[in-house]
């Protein structure tokens, strides 16, 4: 993993060729629903793998077959709250999930509004209790302007106080990882790659267009789903 030098607590993995092609596929614009998807999977089992390096493991004595060594046990490893944002952190804690598997797992919603406020609306929270020796990830692919992270870290301040807060996402903007490290200070941030700006809207540039889209599929206006039924 590669330090970003503009802020404490801020890494890349720009450094692994591995997961940039796997990036690389998610930019394409030619790329479909299901192999965004994938490469979302991808991303976050292999980032998961390479945040276990910053955790703290235990040492123990075990018995091999011929005689007694000494050997690891996880321990940061078996206390972690995965935080998820829908829509489109769903594919990237699935993957942070085979690699951290005994993660406990809380949803929160976020929809992010239009320019210029981008008000974030957030009507479903579901986490469960957070222990002081938790590290707590929580995991989004973008990071624009920071407005969604911020809010849900807000909320999660009254859920308890891990060891760590760490956020891991995919690509992130200059704009909101400084917006995020002004209100978080504390906060370690790991993400695929840095892009260089935000465009008007709040698109991240060089960017992947719009990560929930690109997973999902573009969602019909909910005002329209009434009549969605009787087009049968
Ligand atoms: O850093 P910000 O400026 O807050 O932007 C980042 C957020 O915007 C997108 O969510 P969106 O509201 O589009 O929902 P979606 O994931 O369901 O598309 C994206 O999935 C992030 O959650
Ligand atoms: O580029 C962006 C910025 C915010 N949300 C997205 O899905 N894409
Ligand atoms: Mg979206």
């Amino acid at each position: 993993m590669k330090k970003d030098t503009r802020w404490e607590g801020v890494y890349s993995f720009e450094d692994s060729p591995f997961l940039i092609e796997t990036l690389s596929e998610l930019r394409e614009q030619n790329t479909d629903n299901i192999a965004f998807r994938k490469g979302l999977v991808r991303l976050g089992r292999y980032m998961g793998y390479e945040l276990t390096k910053t955790m703290d493991f235990d040492e123990l004595e075990i018995e091999t077959p011929l005689e007694t060594t000494i050997g690891l046990a996880g321990k940061d490893r078996k206390n972690i709250l995965i935080i998820s944002v829908l829509r489109v952190a769903i594919p990237l804690m699935e993957g942070l999930i085979k690699t951290l598997e005994s993660a406990r797992v809380g949803i929160v919603s976020a929809s992010r509004g239009p320019a210029p406020d981008f008000d974030i609306k957030m009507d479903y929270i579901k986490v469960p209790k957070l222990k002081e020796e938790d590290t707590l990830i929580i995991c989004d692919p973008m990071i624009a302007t920071g407005s969604t992270l911020i809010s849900v870290m807000k909320e999660l301040e009254s859920c308890g106080m891990p060891k760590r807060i760490i956020i891991v996402g995919v690509i992130g903007a200059p704009e909101g990882i400084e917006a995020i490290k002004k209100e978080y200070p504390n906060v370690e941030i790991y993400i695929t790659q840095m892009d260089r700006e935000l465009n008007k809207k709040g698109y991240i540039l060089p960017g992947l267009g719009d990560a929930g889209d690109r997973a999902f599929g573009e969602p019909v206006k909910v005002s329209l789903l009434p009549q969605m039924h009787n087009l049968e």
